[in-house]
């Protein structure tokens, strides 16, 4: 048992390319090692989570259909087999090593919902606390098209926030980030480590390597910007490579390291929901001395700041912020409903001076927004 300072937050992603067979099958000997590796993590006394996929991939042949299916309700259907198969396998299998496995389904409503997002960390923590290994994959079955995850590359970025991981590992059938694809570019290079996710990257990364692979390269980067902009370091390796979930935590482990800079971002976990996991309900365009206050200082606004509201949002919802040129420059909680803004506004005879004094008086909340985060984080 490692001493407690020692003692880390591991999320593990793992691909349902790293879990299934050359038929597309799960493998349980593939598991087993994953399983293993995870093991020899928990005896050194580490925390370890893992995002897993596999549950299509696991079930579309039992379901009758020859290769992984394309219809979204096929997919549900095979994620509905497959899903019990997955975590059942898990379980034995740390059954037998003397641990406990968890199965967390969610779906992306649950995050965007503050409360429920706070919820889950709540019962996350508690497992972890007492050395359970929760396995969490997003509710296939259920889950609408246009309100999913779709891929468990960001949906592992948002965990390893959630619960403020020490790591996120990204086990692929790749052993790292490339200067480009690999598929494409027979002289593409292996990035040892990346400290920024430039334009270039962004561009260097491509679709799926194989038909089980859901979000290709591209959504591993959009898992590492969300884990960058938290301060989390992550990791990108090949699953097939032996030791590799153990090594990368030692940082011993061929693959690409994502290191954070202390000068980046480093969101708390109420900005983190706000950038990455509530839905705007509205936009609010705010006057050009205010947009400094947000990009800058990301401080917090009166109601003067207020140029113009559009849609109708509730008084503690997440809007989108433009500036007068229409250019988009963050998000913030808002204090106000746009009900409220509008009369507030559009009343030129209203004394904003008095109106907030009266509001302080009564202890109603005066600043337009009382968290913002800029866009582009
Ligand atoms: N720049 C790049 N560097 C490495 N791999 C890349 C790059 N661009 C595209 N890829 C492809 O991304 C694949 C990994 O993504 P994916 O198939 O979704 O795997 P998984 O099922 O593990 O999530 C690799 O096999 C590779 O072919
Ligand atoms: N939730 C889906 C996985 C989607 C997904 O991200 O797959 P992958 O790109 O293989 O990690 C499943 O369990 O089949």
């Amino acid at each position: 048992m490692t001493p407690d300072t020692d003692r880390k937050r591991i999320v593990i992603k793992i691909g349902s390319s790293s879990l299934t067979s050359m038929n597309g099958e799960l493998s349980r000997r593939k598991l087993e090692k994953i399983v293993e590796e995870v093991v020899r993590l928990k005896d050194d006394g580490h925390d370890v989570l893992l995002v897993s996929s596999g549950a299509v991939a696991a079930g579309y042949r039992k379901l009758g259909c020859l290769t992984r299916p394309e219809s979204l309700s096929e997919k549900q259907a095979a994620a509905s087999i497959g899903q019990g198969l997955l975590i059942e396998t898990y379980s034995d299998l740390f059954i037998s090593h003397g641990y406990v496995a968890s199965q967390i389904l969610i779906t992306r409503s649950d995050f965007s919902e503050e409360n429920r997002y706070n919820n889950a960390r709540n019962t996350i923590n508690v497992l972890l606390d007492r050395g359970i290994v929760p396995i969490v994959n997003e509710n296939d079955t259920i889950t609408m098209d246009f309100l999913k995850f779709g891929d468990n590359d960001t949906l592992s970025a948002k965990v390893a926030g959630l619960i403020d991981a020490d790591q996120l590992i990204i086990l692929s059938d790749i052993d790292g980030l490339y200067d480009s694809d690999p598929r494409k570019n027979e002289d593409a290079k292996l990035l040892f480590e990346v400290n920024e996710i430039t334009p270039e990257i962004e561009a260097s990364a491509g679709d799926p390597g194989s038909a089980v692979g859901t979000g290709g390269m591209k959504s591993k980067i959009e898992a590492v910007k969300i884990t960058m902009a938290s301060g989390i370091p992550s990791f990108l390796g090949k699953s097939s490579t032996v030791g590799i979930i153990y090594d990368a935590v030692y940082k011993n482990a061929v693959g690409t390291y994502f290191e954070p800079q202390e000068d980046m971002q480093n969101l708390n976990q109420k900005k983190q929901w706000i950038a990455f996991n509530s839905g705007p309900e509205g936009e609010v365009t705010i006057n050009h001395s205010a947009t400094e206050a947000i990009i800058e200082n990301q401080t917090s606004l009166e109601p003067s700041a207020v140029h113009s509201v559009h849609g109708r949002f509730r008084k503690g919802a997440v809007v989108k912020i433009f500036d007068v040129n229409g250019d988009e420059i963050g998000l913030g909680v808002v204090n106000y409903s746009s009900k409220a803004l509008d009369q507030l506004i559009n009343e030129t005879d209203i004394d904003l001076e008095k109106y907030e004094k009266a509001a302080i008086e009564s202890e109603q909340l005066v600043c337009l927004l009382d968290t913002a985060v800029p866009a582009g984080v």
